[in-house]
């Protein structure tokens, strides 16, 4: 019997759910709320659970905007005591603790853009920030992880949610990360029938296999719903002027060669992939059970990204992997109702991804551009935000992949997963 090895949130539907509201605009989207339980995909991390001893990180954690702003991140940091992490001892705390060392590192990195970055990261930011990544089993960069799953917290009694942590950006790093949240919280209904899919192909059970996988298109189609919501919630010019940089790393990109030295952990540099949702465990999961294969180079893009995931989020990915294959199963069923249904979610799949190279174009190939045209000649305020950004970045992920052709390529493959007869009758 196929289990998850994770435990997953319960959810529940609603009508019409609050989820967060925007000066003047509340939001009503048919999708989740959840009730969590206690270790889940999303741990819910409330700022008090840091032991008062830690106080130092979180003062100087939740001014980042700030501090970024008026230049003085860097020397508050370099001021910081060297405070020992053996206090830390639930999960939680560590996944708190991460999520503000890594902040804290991505503003020391980028807070003075990409012409005058760093090469040392100061010990007192760098030896916490190592032991508790090794703790967890995650890189001393931010996550996904951390800036998505981890970095959320209740507002008030409807529902409505709010960031723990923020990087500079205003209302548009708020929406970014909370509706990343909730794709990702669109997406449980799918896990959680993955296991289902598995035992019905194991038992031969061609009707549980159908409906489990009608379900998870239907989640699908939730996601690709949601990250609709990025459009009112993100302002292109502010992600790709101000907020790109700071989800950025210090692997294969151009304007840091060398990689970032630790101090007081290593004196050789390191090299980290920024934060991208590329190391979300959902889609991963996806293209193991469908048996979505991707280019060499793409899937060691992909394959390199679970090292960024939770060892819990990496491990389930892993697991569906080694299952009896859904495909073959379909293959040797011939059952009308199996067909469709596993057409029907790679059609979903691939809408997703589809959508989401629109929202890439939107939020930076078109901003890109413009910042080419406008680099010498900025005339206002939107403008000159734009020309500012990161000029390395342009054709660069934050996670480092050349990113149209990545993306492409990886839809492509997506639909290479039809079973042959049907396509045609898809029109595709
Ligand atoms: C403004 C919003 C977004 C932008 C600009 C964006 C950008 C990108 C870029 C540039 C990549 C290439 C990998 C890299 O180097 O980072 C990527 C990959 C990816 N992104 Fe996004 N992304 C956005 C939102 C999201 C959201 C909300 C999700 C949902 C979880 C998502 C899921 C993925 C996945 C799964 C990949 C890996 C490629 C694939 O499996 O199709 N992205 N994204």
């Amino acid at each position: 019997m196929f289990t998850l090895c994770i435990e997953l949130y319960s959810y529940r539907r609603q009508q019409n759910p609050i989820l967060f509201t925007k000066p003047k605009v509340t939001v009503h989207v048919t999708t989740v709320t959840v009730r969590l339980k206690r270790r889940s995909f999303l741990p819910c991390i409330s700022k008090e659970e840091l032991p008062p001893y830690y106080q130092p990180w979180m003062d100087i954690t939740l001014r980042i905007p700030e501090l970024v702003h008026s230049h003085e991140l860097r020397s508050h940091i370099n001021k910081m005591p060297l405070l020992s992490s053996k206090f830390l001892q639930k999960h939680r705390e560590l996944r708190l603790a991460h999520l503000a060392l890594s902040m804290m590192t991505m503003g020391y990195v980028w807070q003075e853009g990409e012409n005058d970055t760093v090469e040392v990261l100061p010990c007192s930011l760098a030896v916490p920030c190592w032991e508790v990544s090794q703790r967890l089993g995650l890189p001393p960069i931010l996550t996904h992880a951390d800036g998505v799953l981890a970095n959320w917290r209740k507002k008030d009694p409807e529902g409505n949610l709010e960031l723990l942590v923020r990087l500079p950006g205003g209302d548009s790093v708020q929406g970014f990360f909370l509706v990343t949240l909730l794709v990702e919280l669109a997406g449980v209904p799918a896990v959680r029938s993955i296991p289902t899919v598995i035992n019905g192909v194991k038992c031969g059970d061609s009707e549980a296999v159908a409906r489990a996988l009608e379900d998870i298109s239907q989640s699908v189609q939730d996601m690709t719903d949601a990250i609709k919501l990025m459009q009112v919630y993100v302002d292109p010019s502010v992600f790709y002027g101000i907020m790109r940089i700071y989800l950025s790393g210090w692997k294969d990109n151009p304007c840091m060669p060398k990689g970032l030295i630790y101090e007081g952990v290593q004196t050789e540099p390191l090299e980290y992939s920024g934060g991208s949702a590329a190391q979300s465990s959902l889609l991963h999961c996806f293209d193991e059970l469908l048996g979505i294969k991707h280019e060499a180079k793409n899937g060691d893009f992909l394959t390199r990204m679970r090292s960024y995931m939770p060892p819990a989020h990496k491990q389930l990915i892993q697991d569906i992997s080694l299952q009896p294959s859904l495909r073959n199963f379909v293959q040797q069923q011939a059952n009308e109702q199996l067909n469709q249904a596993f057409q029907v979610c790679v059609t979903k799949l691939l809408a997703f991804r589809s959508y989401h190279i629109n929202v890439v174009s939107r939020f930076i190939t078109v901003p890109a551009a413009r910042a080419r045209q406008l680099r010498n000649q900025s005339r206002d305020l939107e403008e000159a935000m734009i020309s500012r950004a990161p000029s390395a970045l342009e054709e660069r992920g934050t996670g480092g992949s050349g990113i149209m052709t990545f993306l492409k390529s990886v839809r492509d493959q997506t639909k290479i997963a039809f079973l042959s007869e049907t396509s045609n009758n898809m029109n595709l």
